[in-house]
């Protein structure tokens, strides 16, 4: 399948400071992707460097088979773009806001924007100033999704918005996918990672640690098992144990047929079996080494 994006041993120092190292990818045409890492990975300098904002130390990156230092602004124009923290001129009404940026993509965009403040419930009439810090990034989604795009950049794009409104958006990320576009987006969110990308990387500490189907990422994490009534599970794999009184929980990798067998005859009170959260997941990629 085609590749919109192709970025090739990305390096950035900020000075002596590491942004990120040595770090390959690519995203796919009609692929939701997604980004993911603790702060401070290198989520957003991967992304600076994909908009042509900052010039990379060593390595290359292509969007559209072209190089982002070299056709910046013809890439730029097929992208939309959606900062992780957005700042408005004060003043300006959300319509105006909405406006201007479609000017900046020499297109005019009424239609589409009426129709996707109507769908994210955002008032075109208040001012920028007055808006909420959900409504706020609301603005950002409709200035990078008003003028049809061939690719989405999205930095953090659901932080801030409610359950409906996240839902929302990733049926808008769906649609413009299905419609051919290739979406990259970072989050901090690994359950929406799962449900709406279809593949993934996981970049710590300025490296990639996995690039995958989400599929494959998520089969291969454990789950997080906990245990009121009981301390112990004898006979299984458990790792990051934590006990408490009367109760234990733990990272497992295994079968669900082997801890039922081994739960057999225990004094088990309750039994909840969870993802594990986002940090879980990286001890769990740390553990196996770089893939
Ligand atoms: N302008 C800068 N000057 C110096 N160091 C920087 C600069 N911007 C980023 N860094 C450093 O580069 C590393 C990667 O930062 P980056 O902002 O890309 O991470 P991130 O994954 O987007 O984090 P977050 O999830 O917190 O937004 C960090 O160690 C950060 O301190």
């Amino acid at each position: 399948m085609e590749n919109i994006i192709n970025i090739q041993n990305l390096t950035k120092y900020y000075g002596k400071h590491r942004g990120i190292e040595d770090l390959s990818l690519s995203v796919r045409k009609g692929e939701i992707f997604g980004f993911i890492g603790p702060n401070g990975a290198g989520k957003s300098t991967t992304i600076r460097a994909m908009m042509g904002l900052l010039i990379p130390t060593a390595g290359k990156v292509e969007i559209f088979g072209l190089s982002v230092r070299e056709h910046k602004t013809d890439i730029l124009r097929r992208i939309g773009y959606m900062p992780s923290e957005t700042t408005f001129y004060s003043g300006m009404r959300v319509s105006e806001v909405i406006r201007f940026s479609a000017g900046l993509y020499g297109k005019d965009c009424r239609e589409e924007a009426g129709c996707l403040c109507e769908r994210l419930k955002l008032d075109m009439k208040k001012k920028v100033e007055e808006l909420s810090l959900g409504n706020r990034k609301k603005v950002g989604i409709i200035c990078a999704f008003q003028h049809e795009a061939d690719l989405y950049i999205l930095d953090e794009p659901t932080s801030g918005l409610d359950p409906l409104m996240q839902k929302e958006f990733f049926s808008l990320v769906r649609e413009k996918s299905g419609g051919g576009a290739a979406v990259f987006l970072s989050s901090h969110i690994l359950s929406e990672i799962r449900r709406y990308c279809h593949r993934a990387a996981i970049v710590r500490d300025g490296h990639l640690i996995v690039e995958d189907d989400v599929k494959t990422i998520c089969h291969s994490s454990a789950k997080r098992v906990t245990i009121q009534g009981i301390e112990e599970v004898p006979g299984i794999q458990a790792k990051d144990v934590i006990r408490g009184e009367g109760s234990v929980s733990f990272l497992y990798n295994g079968t669900m047929s082997e801890l039922i067998r081994a739960l057999q005859g225990l004094a088990v009170e309750d039994l909840t079996i969870t993802e594990p959260d986002l940090e879980e997941t990286f001890l769990h990629f740390y553990e196996g080494g770089k893939r």
